[in-house]
């Protein structure tokens, strides 16, 4: 058994009208708490690290760590750089044995992230890692922002065919008006569906099919994480996530990998919080790590089969 890459995790989601985890890990509990889930729910599921998370727990300890809950669980794991921000990055991420890497050039102007991303999806195919790109801003927008508005930061469908056609990235993400963290709305949840669909029309009229688009900010922002964290000295007001509907509706759609990190962290915090504020007497980190990754399973369990539908 060895990590694959994302490939046929995403053909076989876009022909079942599902989509795949890509869960953020950070630590051992988190890895063995996501997997646990997988493993119960017979599910492939792609594990993700940022720069930042790949430099905390030390690049080595991270393969090994992932390397083990492959031969743990004999599942299809892919292990993805989530957000890289230059090609030295990733080719570092591919050289230390990750099968899939995300360049993300989204703040760059178009030809440059076209440019950054070719020479980052021919070092990566040399080597069989499937690589994703991002394309538009990822910013949540007030309710009562205006389509130009709307226009100028989500993602072009003209443009996602050129860099697509240009690039040959095996994946894109886009912005329809999910955001990162645990604030994501002020008012109502919307997410523009109109743009996935005509994204997906451009490339489907372009001979482009089956193409799998990515889901980033796509934490539901569970409240009964929030109340966890809230009823044990947390601050935590105002938080707010992607309804879970919403989320389904996007897997039957395109989407075919859904990025989860808050969801993640809140699961933990709020256990950790929880242990430590109703024990004081608590010092054994087993206790408090040992309830955040329960608890992560359990979160990982409802995503399953709440929103990815995975499950083989
Ligand atoms: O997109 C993400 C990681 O790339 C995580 O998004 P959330 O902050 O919604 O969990
Ligand atoms: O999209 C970003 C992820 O949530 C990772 O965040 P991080 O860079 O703090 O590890
Ligand atoms: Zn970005
Ligand atoms: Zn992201």
């Amino acid at each position: 058994m060895a990590l694959v890459n994302t490939k046929k995790m995403f053909e076989t989601a876009y022909k079942g009208g599902f989509a795949i985890g890509a869960f953020n890990i950070n630590n051992m509990e988190i890895v063995q708490g996501i997997v646990d889930a997988c493993k119960v729910k017979n599910t492939p599921v792609i594990l993700q690290v940022s720069a930042g998370a790949m430099k905390y727990m030390r690049p080595t300890y991270l393969k090994h760590l992932v390397d083990a809950a492959v031969e743990e669980t004999g599942l299809d794991i892919a292990l993805h750089l989530d957000h890289g921000p230059d090609f030295e990055t990733c080719k570092k991420a591919i050289d230390l044995g990750f099968t899939s890497v995300m360049i993300d050039g989204s703040h760059h102007p178009l030809q440059e992230n076209i440019e950054i991303t070719k020479k980052v999806v021919e070092y990566a195919h040399e080597r069989n890692v499937t690589v994703e790109a991002e394309l538009g801003r990822l910013a949540g927008i007030e309710d009562d922002v205006d389509v130009s508005a709307a226009d100028a930061i989500y993602t072009n469908p003209d443009e996602a065919l050129e860099f697509v056609q240009k690039t040959g990235v095996d994946s894109l993400a886009i912005a329809i008006g999910t955001s990162h963290g645990a604030y994501k709305f002020k008012g109502e949840a919307k997410l523009d569906f109109d743009r996935l669909e005509k994204i997906t029309e451009k490339l489907e009229a372009a001979g482009i099919h089956n193409y799998p688009i990515v889901l980033h900010g796509a934490s539901a922002v569970d409240p009964k994480y929030v109340a966890m964290c809230n009823e044990n000295g947390g601050n935590l007001g105002g938080a707010k996530g992607i309804p879970t509907e919403m989320l389904r509706k996007a897997a039957s759609m395109a989407v075919c990998k859904i990025n989860m990190d808050t969801d993640i962290r809140l699961a933990m915090t709020g256990s950790i919080r929880k242990v430590l504020n109703e024990k004081p007497e608590e010092f054994d980190p087993r206790k408090y790590l040992g309830l955040g990754r329960e608890n992560v399973t359990n979160l990982v369990t409802g995503k399953i089969e709440n929103v990815l539908g995975s499950s083989k």
